[in-house]
Formats: structure tokens, C-alpha cells, sequence
């Protein structure tokens, strides 16, 4: 039997099309356009490419973007100095500051310079706080993407068995966090655990976010599982450049319940869920009532 596969694509489309509605609504009745700021240090070219296509599906869905290019060899004073005028400025909704950033600057320091009310990233100290302790935050993107796709799939997570394959601040730990408030009962694995395929078949829902090409094979899937591929890996494969996830698509297609792709599953909705936020944060500075189904 050959699992369900769940299309990312499809449903960030979905997420867009909701997040649309909301954003000419919030224009009609209150004359208010939500506005997204990305910044981008240096000149890296796959950060442009994902800059380029935020800046363009912010505008699809109806709000204002803001993209600040600057050189590679701006100063942390130039770029804290940026984010102030961000934050000062009520036309600027949310701030996304693309990571990495140049080895010279501090991103911690640069991140938390952000006001948590426009964090649509989540990795603001302060959000990171609120997630953890069950309390109203803006939640990371691409876990918070991840959630809504299980939610649509499986309905209630409640009791169910979840491993979280890495531990990063962006997708491994908020992740982990999410599941638990869903009553996930939660484990976090990563390259140290011991005999990770065991712990790997455990999982009613297995997360992948490793950033290591296809290292979870089908052997490591429960029958019937869900498995989320949240890798994004350019690798080469018959002379030719290809994307693939840190799950062996092959051999975990036969025996998951249901997998996400890649490409074409989680990486959308790390967008859609970006403009989701964007709206969020909109609402809250307004404060207006939030969308509902697009949050946490
Ligand atoms: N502050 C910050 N926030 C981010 O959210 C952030 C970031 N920095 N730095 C870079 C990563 C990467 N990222 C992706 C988003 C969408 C796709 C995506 O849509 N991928 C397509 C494929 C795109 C392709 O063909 O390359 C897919 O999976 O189907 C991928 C990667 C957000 N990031």
C-alpha cells in the first residue's frame, strides 16, 4: 500500500487564498493594508531567490512589501539601525530579517532587536517564551505549516506518539513545542541518539528536520505513520542538480500513512505561513480579532 501524499503546494494555495480574503476585508472595512519588511544582507543567491518569491506572493495576497538589499559588509550599527526605523514604522506589519546572515553579524542580537509584536519569523526571544509556556507568540513558519497540514490530516493529535528528528531554534524545538500542545506525547531525537531507527519507529508522527539528504529510510517508518519532510536538500544525482528531503521518499512512501513531499510539500507553506503571520501581527496591532485556522 502506498501512502497518501500530502500536497504542500496545494494547500498553501489554500492558506494564501484565506489569507487574501482577510487582507481585502481588512481594507474594505478599515482601510488598513498589512505590510511585510524583508531583509536581506549580502548577496547569497539562493537567499535571493527565496526573498524574490516572498516579496512576490506578498503582493499577490493583497499587502505591501518592503525589501531592504543591503551589501554584504554593513555594519551590526547600520542594520539595528534599519530594524528601528522597522519598528517605528506603523505601515510595517512584520519584519523577516533572512537568515543567515554574514559571519560578522550577530544574529541573535540582530533577531531580538526585532519588536516581538512584529517577529513573523517566532525566533524573538520573547516569542520563543510565550510558545514554550502555552501563552499567545508568533509562531516559527515552517513548524507552525507543519501543524496545520497534521491537524488537516490526522484531526486531533491528542496522545498520539511524535518524534522530532533534530533540535535547531527555527524548526526542531518549536516544532517539538506545537506537538505538545496538541498533546503530542513528544521526542526530540537528533544525530546523537541512540539507535534513532528504533526511536524513529515509534512515531505515529515523524518530523524530519535534520538537513541531511534521505538519512531516514522506509525501515525507520511505523506502518501507517505520518511522516512531515521538512529537509530541503540540493544534491546531484545523474549529472543532474535535484531537491530532496531527509527522508528516503522511495522506501517510506510504502509504508507511511501518509508523507509530505519534497519539493512541493512543507517549503511552500513555510511562505504561506509567513503571510499568515504577517496578518496576525496586523490584527494584533489594530487589535482587531485574529484569523481564525491560521494560527496556533
Ligand atoms: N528569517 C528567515 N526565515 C525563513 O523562513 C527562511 C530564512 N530566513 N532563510 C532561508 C530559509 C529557507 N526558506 C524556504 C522557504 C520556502 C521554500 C520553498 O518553497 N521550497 C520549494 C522549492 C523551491 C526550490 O525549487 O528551490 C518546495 O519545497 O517546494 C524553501 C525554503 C525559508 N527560510
Amino acid at each position: 500500500m502506498s501512502a497518501k501524499i500530502i500536497d504542500g503546494k496545494a494547500f498553501a494555495e489554500g492558506v494564501r487564498a484565506q489569507v487574501a480574503e482577510h487582507v481585502a476585508r481588512l481594507r474594505e472595512e478599515q482601510g488598513i493594508t498589512p505590510g511585510l519588511a524583508v531583509v536581506l544582507v549580502g548577496e547569497d543567491p539562493a537567499s535571493q531567490v527565496y526573498v524574490r518569491n516572498k516579496g512576490k506572493q506578498t503582493v499577490e495576497v493583497g499587502m505591501t512589501s518592503y525589501e531592504h538589499k543591503l551589501p554584504a559588509e554593513t555594519s551590526e550599527a547600520e542594520l539595528l539601525g534599519l530594524i528601528g526605523r522597522l519598528n517605528a514604522d506603523p505601515a510595517v506589519h512584520g519584519i523577516l530579517v533572512q537568515l543567515p546572515l554574514p559571519k560578522h553579524l550577530d544574529s541573535d542580537l540582530v533577531i531580538n532587536a526585532i519588536d516581538p509584536a512584529k517577529d513573523v519569523d517566532g525566533f524573538h526571544i520573547s516569542n520563543v517564551g510565550l510558545l514554550g509556556t502555552g501563552q499567545k507568540a508568533m509562531v516559527p513558519c515552517t513548524p507552525l505549516g507543519c501543524l496545520m497540514m497534521l491537524r488537516d490530516h490526522l484531526g486531533s493529535l491528542s496522545g498520539l506518539d511524535a518524534v522530532v528528528v533534530g533540535r535547531s531554534n527555527i524548526v526542531g524545538k518549536p516544532m517539538a513545542q506545537l506537538l505538545l500542545g496538541d498533546s503530542c506525547t513528544v521526542t526530540i531525537a537528533h544525530s546523537r541518539t541512540k539507535d534513532l531507527g528504533a526511536v524513529c519507529r515509534r512515531a505515529d508522527i515523524l518530523v524530519a528536520a535534520v538537513g541531511r539528504p534521505e538519512m531516514i529510510p522506509g525501515a525507520w517508518v511505523k506502518p501507517g505513520a505520518t511522516v512531515i519532510d521538512v529537509g530541503i536538500n540540493r544534491i546531484e544525482r545523474d549529472g543532474k542538480t535535484k531537491l530532496v528531503g531527509d527522508v528516503d521518499f522511495a522506501s517510506a512512501v510504502e509504508v507511511a500513512g501518509a508523507i509530505t513531499p519534497v519539493p512541493g510539500g512543507v517549503g511552500p507553506m513555510t511562505i504561506a505561513c509567513l503571510l499568515a503571520n504577517t496578518l496576525t501581527a496586523c490584527c494584533r496591532a489594530n487589535g482587531l480579532p485574529e484569523p481564525e485556522g491560521l494560527t496556533a
